[in-house]
């Protein structure tokens, strides 16, 4: 056993040295994975049966997927009972625009799920739906999303009573569709550049819209170039003065524009529509660019939840400053990333599934005169696989503890709790998002040949999902927003100040973490002591904490010289890095935290399993950084590799539950070679045979 004293003295040296050689001989005894080739072990059958875990499947998927897994089986059952509905594996641009626009009439007109109403009243459930109709398919997740979290959450979050009144059931029914016109041509991540301009005309009592110049066109619109009738579009709302200027700027604002005809679907006079084209992927959704000529609408259409315009043109709002009003209008629209970062979870989900069902079928070579054995009894199978399988169940559970928390920010508007919304919204859209597009190219490898084929899905996954990591917020930029939260923490820590109750850890963290690491400790190796979750927790913690100080003070040396400006960037990626160990942090804590909830004694053991590879995973990932600090002697580097690699092994044996767990049926996953029976038969009927 490892001593307990976390401090230990200098006289316990001797004693702890012995007890370490110990633990260090009993660790080598531990039962390793079989070698592939060494004939004086058992074969590998025998011995992934003698290490296997027993998980109850149901029990499992039921902890994970809660009191929401009805909706997304009706969501599936719908879809299975119209296969015309199902995307197929070849189709043109114009025809999968039509074919993702009635698959979302027919799940809000036919099988009469109306996600709408849960986006403001009980968003749990909304991303649970989003979840289920993305695993469907990607561009129809997205169309949804356009019309229901961008255009229907904009209307109803930006907007008072009067939109929800005119605009809500419309929305629903899918009879105003619409967009939400953000980016411009010139202005993606700087949305305090934009250019549109929405002028007020005091006679008429009207904004007038316009396009200045071709780099104020409206670009990448959702729902514009086909479906879309009406438009949040997002302008910089102008008044006139009686000063010399004339008029004043009062910063970008959210207007409602309708650019089709209700009726006969027309584009309107003064707005022109063109077609972003063909893309890398989502090809189901019609993207757009917009040109508003001296297009006007009444004075109401002004989404006025943060600032109004009156009848005689004063501007009125509760917030001080243009800074002020534009954080709380970005601070309302962060449901819209809150769906990606659940969604991209439920992609690597997807590609883990069809990758590792089809591991463990695939046979490929074995030890000499004996049967060939499953791929994933390769070490480098498990070793691509396994830690990612660990990753998707890791990112699970901070997925859903992201929609709980925006979910009790929607019905508290508790100050604190934006932020926090806000920061945690940011961090798992930019790292789980990144996570997933680097897993869809490793999944279709270690499928070989057979993953190349189109009808086994990575291409549409990886092309589709891609882009995940640029909208809703370039993922560089939003970790940024981590970095820049984390350091406003830290003064104010120091300042006396109070910390976001997300970042509550950096408050016993900053105290403990910078001093020194224990030398003693630094060089425990055993296992119960790794894979003890306080063990894992500290490590994390100590890391970001100390990447926190050291960027802090770098900071505010470069700025001397560079301005903050220049600072910040000089220092830009050891900001990014602490963002992502920041948003690690989080996730191996809520992981931890769901591990000891589970009330399923066999689901809690094999998730402990699993967050346990997790974890020490991300360290050997990440060795170099805590060997600089001190923080992991090199004795204690080589246990972490080697318990890392056996813990893989482990996961290896339960792969097939753990990813039954998601509950995924056949014709969801749809790739032939992941089929839960007859993949082989099936994926040669698909080629014709
Ligand atoms: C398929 C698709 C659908 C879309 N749908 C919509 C929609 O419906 N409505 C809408 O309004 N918009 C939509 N968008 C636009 C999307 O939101 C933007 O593309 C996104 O916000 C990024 O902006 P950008 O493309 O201008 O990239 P840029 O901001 O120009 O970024 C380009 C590169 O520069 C880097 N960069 C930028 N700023 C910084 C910085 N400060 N520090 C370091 N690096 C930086 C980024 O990391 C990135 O690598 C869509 C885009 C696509 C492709």
């Amino acid at each position: 056993m490892e001593p307990k004293d976390p401090n230990p003295t200098a006289e316990d040296e001797t004693q702890i040295v012995v007890s370490r050689r110990i633990q260090r001989l009993s660790f080598h005894l531990t039962p390793i994975p079989c070698s592939l080739y060494d004939s004086n072990q058992l074969g590998m059958v025998e011995c992934a049966k003698a290490a296997k875990l027993v998980v109850n499947t149901d029990k499992l998927s039921l902890y994970m997927r809660g009191k929401h897994r009805e909706i997304q089986e009706k969501v599936f059952a719908y879809f299975n009972s119209r296969p015309e509905l199902q995307t197929p594996v070849e189709i043109a641009k114009d025809d999968y625009r039509e074919l993702c626009w009635r698959q979302l009439l027919g799940l809000v007109r036919e099988a009469g799920i109306r996600p709408f109403r849960y986006v403001a009243d009980d968003p749990v459930k909304y991303f649970a739906i989003l979840e289920a109709v993305g695993s469907v398919d990607m561009s129809l997740g997205i169309k949804m999303g356009v019309q229901y979290s961008l255009w229907g959450g904009s209307v109803i979050n930006l907007g008072t009573k009067k939109h929800r009144e005119k605009y809500f059931d419309g929305i629903d029914n899918l009879e105003y569709p619409g967009c939400f016109a953000m980016t411009e041509l010139h202005h993606g991540s700087n949305v305090q550049g934009l250019q549109t301009v929405a002028t007020f005309d005091p006679v008429r009592d009207e904004f007038v819209i316009n396009t200045p110049h071709d780099g104020a066109l409206k670009w990448w619109i959702g729902n514009a170039a086909v479906h879309g009738k009406f438009a949040t579009v997002f302008a910089r709302l102008i008044l006139p003065t009686h000063d010399s200027k004339g008029v004043s700027d009062m910063g970008v604002h959210a207007f409602i524009v309708p650019i089709r005809d209700i009726n006969t679907h027309q584009t309107l006079p003064g707005i022109e529509i063109h077609d972003c084209g063909h893309k890398i992927g989502l090809n189901g959704v019609d993207n757009g660019a917009l040109r508003f000529s001296s297009v006007r609408i009444p004075r109401d259409n002004l989404l006025n939840r943060f600032g109004d315009v009156s009848r005689d043109g004063k501007y009125t709002s509760s917030l001080p400053t243009i800074n002020k009003r534009f954080a709380a209008t970005l601070g309302e629209l962060v449901g819209g990333r809150v769906g990606p970062a659940y969604s991209s979870v439920a992609v690597l989900k997807l590609a883990g599934t069809i990758a590792i069902r089809y591991s463990l079928l695939r046979q490929q070579f074995g030890p000499p005169k004996q049967p060939e054995v499953s791929i994933l009894d390769y070490q480098s199978q498990q070793h691509k696989l396994m830690p990612m399988l660990a990753s998707t169940y890791a990112f699970h559970f901070a997925a859903i503890h992201l929609v709980e928390k925006y979910s009790e920010m929607k019905k508290t508007h508790d100050e604190q709790l934006v932020g926090d919304v806000h920061a945690l919204s940011a961090g798992l859209k930019a790292y789980v998002t990144s996570y997933t597009a680097k897993s869809l190219s490793v999944c279709r490898e270690a499928c070989g040949g057979h993953g190349y084929a189109a009808a086994n899905r990575f291409g549409t996954l990886r092309n589709d999902h891609d882009i995940f990591q640029t909208f809703e917020g370039d993922n560089t930029v939003l970790l940024q927003q981590v970095a820049g939260d984390l350091l406003k923490q830290y003064k104010e820590k120091f300042q006396g100040g109070t910390l976001a109750v997300t970042w509550n850890y950096l408050r016993e963290s900053m105290n403990t973490y910078l001093s020194q690491p224990n030398p003693v400790t630094a060089r425990w190796e055993g296992e119960d002591h790794l894979r003890d979750p306080k063990f894992q927790l500290d490590a994390f913690r100590y890391r970001t904490s100390r990447l926190l100080q050291s960027v802090a003070v770098r900071l505010r040396k470069h700025s001397k010289s560079l301005g903050s400006f220049g600072a910040w960037n000089r220092c830009l990626n050891h900001l990014l890095t602490l963002a992502e160990s920041h948003v690690e942090s989080v996730i191996l804590a809520k992981f931890i935290e769901a591990v000891q909830n589970c009330p399923d004694a066999s689901s809690r053991t094999a998730l402990k399993l699993v967050c346990d590879l997790y974890a020490l995973d991300r360290i050997w990932n990440d060795i170099g950084t805590y060997r600089n600090v001190d923080c992991v002697a090199p004795n204690k580097a080589k246990a972490i590799h080697k318990l890392t690699e056996y813990l893989s092994f482990q996961v290896r044996n339960i792969a097939r539950e753990l990813v039954d767990a998601f509950d995924f049926p056949d014709h969801v996953t749809r790739a032939p070679i992941a089929m839960q029976s007859d993949a082989y038969a099936q994926y040669t009927q698909y080629v014709g045979f």
